[in-house]
């Protein structure tokens, strides 16, 4: 299996003081990883150092390869072209992600024609309508406002536009977390079809077991800016080796058995 992703040493810092701490993983090629942790453990850190937005005042430091290039330290012109094509994000929030004066239809559009050479207006309208079908969105929701939408109808729209240059990564921060159980399911479900159509890597975070259990097949755990247990998401659950990932357990709605 190829390396989409790999992740070695990484620490974010503020002003010299460590929030992530020497993490290294690998996402393969069509794999699926699971990140999780309390708030506050480093999982967004880690996200946003990998796609290169940390906010100001934040360094990163280690290497974060993806396709065999490296990253941190790469000129923000490489990055951006990366983002949304290469590499995609959907964030918890998807009226913070999302252009409130833009509808939801142009929205999906303009990422498909920014990172072509050549933009084709009426492919990309078409395509707008295809994605929309695949997220499970009638073709009437081109025109309709973010305001217009429900949480989990926007939510849906985010993965249109993160899916909508077939990422070889997909990131996705808490993306179910303000959803409601039945609509999480099928936003986890849209997720997983949408990567596995195109072959993707997923780095997932959350901090819920029970969706890195129905979603990823492989699991970091993190606590305290360190990934302290990794493995299959089956081992970790069913006998985790860190009293960590126990607490975390016995938290949850899942039972080790
Ligand atoms: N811009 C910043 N400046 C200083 N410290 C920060 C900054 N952003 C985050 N932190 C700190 O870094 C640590 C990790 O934050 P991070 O957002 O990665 O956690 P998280 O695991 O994603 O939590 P949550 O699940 O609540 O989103 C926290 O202690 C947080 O307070």
């Amino acid at each position: 299996m190829n390396a989409v992703l790999e992740v070695e040493n990484l620490t974010v810092s503020a002003g010299g003081e460590p929030l992530v701490r020497e993490i290294s993983f690998t996402v393969g090629s069509g794999e699926r990883v699971g990140l999780i942790g309390e708030s506050g453990s480093g999982k967004s850190l880690t996200s946003l150092a990998i796609m290169g937005l940390l906010p100001e005042g934040l360094h990163a430091s280690g290497s974060v390869r993806f396709g065999g290039r490296e990253l941190l330290g790469a000129p923000e012109r490489e990055l951006s072209r990366l983002r949304g094509r290469e590499m995609s994000m959907v964030f918890q929030e998807p009226m913070t992600a999302l252009n409130p004066a833009m509808r939801a239809g142009r929205q999906i559009a303009e990422v498909l024609l920014v990172h072509r050479t050549r933009p084709d207006r009426r492919a990309a309208r078409a395509t707008t309508r295809e994605l929309l079908e695949a997220v499970g969105l009638p073709s009437r929701t081109a025109r309709a406002y973010p305001h217009q939408l429900s949480g989990g109808q926007r939510q849906r729209v985010l993965l249109a536009i993160a899916l909508a240059n077939d990422p070889a990564l997909l990131i996705c921060d808490e993306p179910t977390t303000a959803l409601d159980v039945t609509v999480q399911a099928q936003v986890l479900d849209l997720i997983g079809a949408g990567i596995a159509e195109r072959d993707a890597a997923l780095l997932f975070i959350t901090h819920d077991l029970a969706v890195v259990a129905t979603i990823c097949r492989q699991v970091l755990v993190m606590h305290d800016g360190a990934i302290v247990e990794s493995g299959p998401v089956t081992r970790v659950l069913t006998s985790p080796s860190h009293d960590y990932t126990r607490s975390l357990l016995a938290a949850s709605d899942l039972e080790a058995s």
